[in-house]
């Protein structure tokens, strides 16, 4: 036996303190370097950490955490991925415990195997090799079993919590137009994002966060057990002593990764909205863009430096934090286990038998390294628990706005703001202002209205008009004078500042913007929007529509509505579209494929089709020629449809019976309506 001299016993201890001084040392110094790199970046950063919506810097504090807030977000958030125990949800949780309790016991069971084979080979006994192999052979089975079904059901466990949340944030987004109010009045960014990105990144990362934070914890459990046998629970508190040192170091030196990993999910959603506008708009752009693409580059290059310029400071930062965890975790912590099951039998009196010591050994040894990993694993879960801090954030903001925006009252308190600074408006307080209110009547009426644009200024004071059943009304003006503005307020994407408006309840209304919008689907769903496209609607209930013997044989003809979809095509001059390609079914690209005015000609023909008691028209035949144009207004007039029209052309005046008049030009907010005499050349 080697014997140690008093000196360099006394040599080992001193290089191991040493050893340990330099890594706390170390690691200080490398913190401190870090959080300087950091500083510098952040500098260069700044005009990039920019929430484009809100206009406000994404602060630099560390306010998403791990901390009691975090806690509720997430409690909350678990309330709608597992909605009651009884759910599926909670099964598929109930049955990956069993398999992580199984995987367990079966890595304790092949530790004990191992150690019987190295037995057996130190002892020549081929028999009980044999034996011992095929009971390998036979736990091995499970255990590839167990493993994979682990890795499966965390899948599972992550697309099922996907799929409840986003189904619940489709419920509140696209109820009571929330998803207007959000991106175009109340700032919040990148909600598609957080929606389709985030929202699933959040599931995997709690999947996965359960599975490696219940196995090491039962590892650990089970492992301190089996290792009392062989090292005793002495040699073990060691063991967990260094682990705590360690962890309680490393937490030290931690990045706040919650933090950068919202930042860097933002960044990345601003990239990718820059590209998508390319997309939405590539005719717009190509016209003028230069031949060499170089304003759109240095736009989308910009985008993508403020996401480069944050993520390569984060991978620096996980590189470094990478380096600790590595050398810490993974090679210092084995040694530290050698050492806690050598040193008894090092100082041992007691003669040695080596085949039992054989066995302790391989058996200690593969249940120490498991117990390394398992420690290890439950200190980085503070690691995976800061990047769920982030993604947590990301879906809760949303979750919150969407909840609040789905309800009248929340819009109002969000909309704080802009009712304070309306109140501080001197010159409204000349107007005696009633509490807003609207209400359902037969006909529209606007009494007492004034209008605000979300910014607070004042477009159009104290109006009140009335459009009864078949007296149709033109609102004409200057541009910017608040002509869409009064449809917006009247739709309820706006809210009503003051006086009372009247209307027929929803479905009565057809709204027709200048920009129609075209659904994906084929020309009949293009016509019968907004009811849903037939294969969606198919999808949803199940079952495909048949195509039914007694429809008319037109061409294309298959659904029972066809009849009504060709006569508002034939209607609006477009029926040459269903010759042209596969009648109703055909399938196109058609916010590429038609022209400005033939998008314009689907959306009167869904008036048409729909036929609603009143129709609101914003300059929604600009596109069409003047003859085109009073050709559709005279299709719409000889309908029983209401009109509430905005157009520039006077020549459109005799298609109603009277006409709005603002005058935001003159700075005023003025107003005046008068009836127009009937026109006796038009045809009825
Ligand atoms: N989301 C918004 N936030 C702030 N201001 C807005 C918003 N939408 C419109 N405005 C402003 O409200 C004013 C009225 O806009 P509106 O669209 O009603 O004009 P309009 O009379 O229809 O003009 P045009 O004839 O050019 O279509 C404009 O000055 C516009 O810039």
């Amino acid at each position: 036996m080697v014997v140690f001299s008093k000196h360099q016993k006394r040599r080992a201890v001193g290089l191991l303190l040493l050893g340990g001084g330099a890594i706390v040392v170390g690691g200080r110094l490398l913190q401190l370097q870090i959080r300087a790199y950091q500083k510098e970046q952040n500098a260069l950063c700044e005009m990039y950490l920019t929430n484009a919506a809100s206009k406000q810097p994404i602060s630099r504090k560390p306010k998403v955490a791990v901390n009691a807030r975090f806690a509720g977000r997430l409690g909350e958030i678990l309330q709608i991925c597992v909605p009651s125990v009884f759910s599926k949800e909670a099964l598929f949780i109930l049955v990956q415990s069993c398999l992580l309790v199984n995987r367990t016991l079966l890595t304790d069971r092949i530790s004990v195997l191992e150690g019987i084979s190295a037995e057996a080979v130190i002892t020549k006994d081929w028999a009980m090799f044999m034996v011992n192999l095929v009971s390998f052979a036979w736990t091995a089975a499970p255990a590839a079993l167990v493993n994979s079904g682990l890795k499966y059901m965390q899948m599972i466990i992550s697309l099922s919590f996907q799929q409840r949340l986003t189904e619940n944030l489709h419920k509140l987004y696209l109820s009571n137009k929330v998803y207007y109010v959000a991106s175009t009045l109340q700032g919040l960014s990148n909600a598609d994002q957080r929606i389709t990105e985030d929202v699933e990144k959040f599931s995997s990362a709690i999947s996965e966060l359960f599975s490696y934070t219940f196995k090491p914890v039962l590892d650990i459990i089970l492992f301190t057990r089996s290792l009392s046998k062989t090292i005793g629970y002495k040699g073990q508190f060691l063991l967990y002593s260094y682990f705590l040192l360690t962890s309680s170091l490393l937490r030290s030196i931690s990045p706040p990764l919650a933090l950068m990993t919202a930042q860097e999910a933002a960044l990345s959603g601003n990239f990718r909205n820059a590209h998508q506008r390319i997309v939405s708009h590539a005719e717009e752009i190509a016209f003028n863009d230069p031949p060499g693409g170089d304003t759109e580059q240095m736009i989308l290059n910009n985008y993508l430096n403020r996401y480069v310029c944050h993520s390569r400071l984060s991978a620096f930062q996980k590189f470094v934090q990478q380096v600790a965890d590595g050398y810490l975790i993974k090679y210092a912590a084995s040694i530290v286990g050698i050492c806690v099951y050598a040193a008894p039998i090092y100082y041992s009196r007691q003669r040695a038998d080596t085949k039992a010591l054989t066995g302790d050994y391989i058996r200690s040894m593969r249940l120490l390294m498991n117990t390394s990993t398992a420690i290890g694993q439950l200190i980085l879960v503070y690691k995976r628990v800061t990047s769920l801090a982030g993604f947590t954030s990301r879906v809760s903001e949303l979750l919150e706005s969407v909840r609040q925006l789905s309800t009248k009252e929340g819009r109002t308190q969000r909309a704080s703001p802009l009712q304070k600074m309306l109140e501080g408006i001197d010159s409204n307080k000349a107007i005696n202002y009633d509490p807003p209110c609207l209400i359902f009547s037969d006909s529209i009426e606007f009494k007492h209205v004034t209008l605000y644009s979300p910014d607070g200024s004042l477009l159009v004071r104290d109006l009140s008009f009335q459009v009864p059943r078949g007296g149709s009304v033109i609102i004409m003006g200057p541009n910017g004078s608040g002509k869409s503005s009064l449809f917006r307020v009247l739709a309820e994407l706006w809210p009503l500042q003051s006086g009372t408006i009247a209307r027929p309840p929803h479905g009565e209304i057809f709204y027709l913007s200048q920009n129609p919008y075209i659904v994906q689907g084929t020309l009949r769903d293009q016509v019968r929007y907004p009811s849903p496209p037939l294969a969606v609607s198919a999808a949803a209930s199940g079952k495909w529509w048949s195509s039914s013997a007694n429809v008319t044989s037109l061409k294309g003809m298959k659904h029972p509505d066809d009849v009504a979809v060709i006569e508002a095509l034939q209607a609006t001059e477009i029926d040459y579209l269903v010759e042209r390609g596969d009648g109703l079914d055909q399938l196109q690209n058609w916010e590429e494929t038609l022209s400005g005015g033939e998008k314009q000609r689907i959306a009167v023909a869904r008036v048409l089709y729909h036929n609603p008691r009143y129709a609101v028209l914003d300059e929604c035949t600009s596109a069409v020629s003047a003859d085109g144009e009073e050709n559709l207004y005279r299709r719409l007039q000889k309908s029983d449809i209401t009109l509430l029209s905005i157009a520039h052309r006077p020549a459109l005046k005799k298609y109603h019976s009277a006409i709005l008049y603002l005058d935001g030009s003159q700075g005023g907010s003025g107003w005046r309506y008068e009836k127009l005499a009937a026109d006796t050349t038009n045809p009825q």
